[in-house]
């Protein structure tokens, strides 16, 4: 990426008050291999919609590889990344984020994950990278299902697939990106924060964010201040999305979240969005309404992709879905 002069950096968000990283360690961690798991996601879900997961079973050679691909995909010159873009929807894209006029710090490639894609501009070696970018997606979507089956559990639903069925179905609309936000030497000298993604939630089930050592993940608590999450190149972090937050009646809350760019060192990060189908109802699940009314108005993922896409992505997309209670 080119270096920052003025008028380029002026096109971009920044928090002008310099906020040191410190990084926060109230994270709720989950070791999937311990037998109290179940509990402990439900919990970090209805406190925070975040936690992070050890003894994952993703293998961490799946992870190095696909790391090391995306790394040398970003090393190549611009007009040759370029070959694989627009994201329109899916493909390379840098600074601007959605169609509504977000922009970041950041170069991403945004990818379906249950669907073939033109893989011949993605770099000199495209079959490895769809290679590895395939395993990858196979190991973190099985342990996506994992967790998503201990959530309802832990939930105390019968169906213990319920959530991850939609994510296992050939018609699920689920994705996957990959962040990349070079280092920014300019900011580090002049004491400033500079946005690499800004603050939002994620419309779908369940997002799984895995990225090297490189801080930037910050993650804002019920009462609206933000923490920074210290990152750890070996582990998983997982966000409740919007669509969560409807299936479960506001028992969990979907987490704000956003990324700072790094003064020193460039972030790396790969995530997989777990979506339901398009055609699929997201509504309260009737054993956790307890007799209580739905406090969401009935949608499709269809429905509810199509009003978000449109948005900025700060904006409370649930806001539109919410039934207004009666007096
Ligand atoms: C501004 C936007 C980018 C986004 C689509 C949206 O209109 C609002 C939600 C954004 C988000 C956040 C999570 C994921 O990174 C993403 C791919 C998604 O599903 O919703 C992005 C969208 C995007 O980058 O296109
Ligand atoms: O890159 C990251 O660490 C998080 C990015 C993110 O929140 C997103 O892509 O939705
Ligand atoms: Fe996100």
């Amino acid at each position: 990426m080119v270096l920052l002069n003025k008028a380029t950096t002026e096109q971009y968000s920044y928090i002008t008050t310099y906020i040191p990283t410190t990084f926060s360690s109230m994270i709720p961690v989950v070791d999937l291999s311990k037998p109290d798991a179940k509990t402990l996601i439900v919990k970090a879900c209805e406190e925070f919609g975040f936690f992070k997961v050890i003894n994952h079973g993703v293998p961490m050679e799946a992870i190095s590889q696909l790391e090391y691909e995306a790394l040398k995909f970003f090393s190549m010159p611009l007009n040759e990344k370029e070959k694989a873009g627009p994201p329109n929807p899916f493909g390379y894209g840098r600074r601007s984020i959605g169609h509504s006029g977000d922009v970041g710090w950041v170069e991403y490639l945004l990818l379906k994950t249950n669907q073939e894609h033109n893989f011949s501009a993605y770099g000199n070696n495209p079959e490895k990278f769809r290679y590895v970018l395939n395993s990858y997606i196979s190991s973190v979507r099985k342990m996506t299902c994992e967790i998503l089956e201990l959530m309802a559990e832990g939930l105390k639903i019968q169906q213990k697939n319920v959530f991850s069925k939609l994510l296992m179905d050939k018609q699920s609309d689920s994705i996957f990106r990959v962040n990349h936000y070079p280092a920014c030497p300019e900011l580090a000298a002049k004491g400033e924060n500079l946005i690499g993604f800004g603050e939002h939630t994620d419309p779908q089930i369940i997002s799984l964010l895995r990225s090297n050592n490189t801080s930037g993940l910050q993650i804002s608590l019920r009462d609206g201040s933000w923490i920074s999450v210290p990152p750890d190149h070996r582990s998983f972090f997982i966000n409740v999305g919007d669509s969560l937050q409807v299936m479960t009646n506001g028992r969990f809350q979907s987490v704000r979240h956003r990324v700072l760019a790094n003064g020193i060192k460039a972030r790396l990060s790969m995530i997989y969005f777990g979506g339901p189908p398009l055609s699929e109802k997201i509504a309260p699940l009737p054993s956790l309404m307890k007799g209580k009314e739905s406090l969401y108005k009935e949608f499709t993922w269809f429905e509810y992709k199509n009003s978000t896409y449109g948005s900025r992505l700060a904006d409370n997309r649930l806001g539109h879905f919410e039934r207004i209670a009666a007096s």
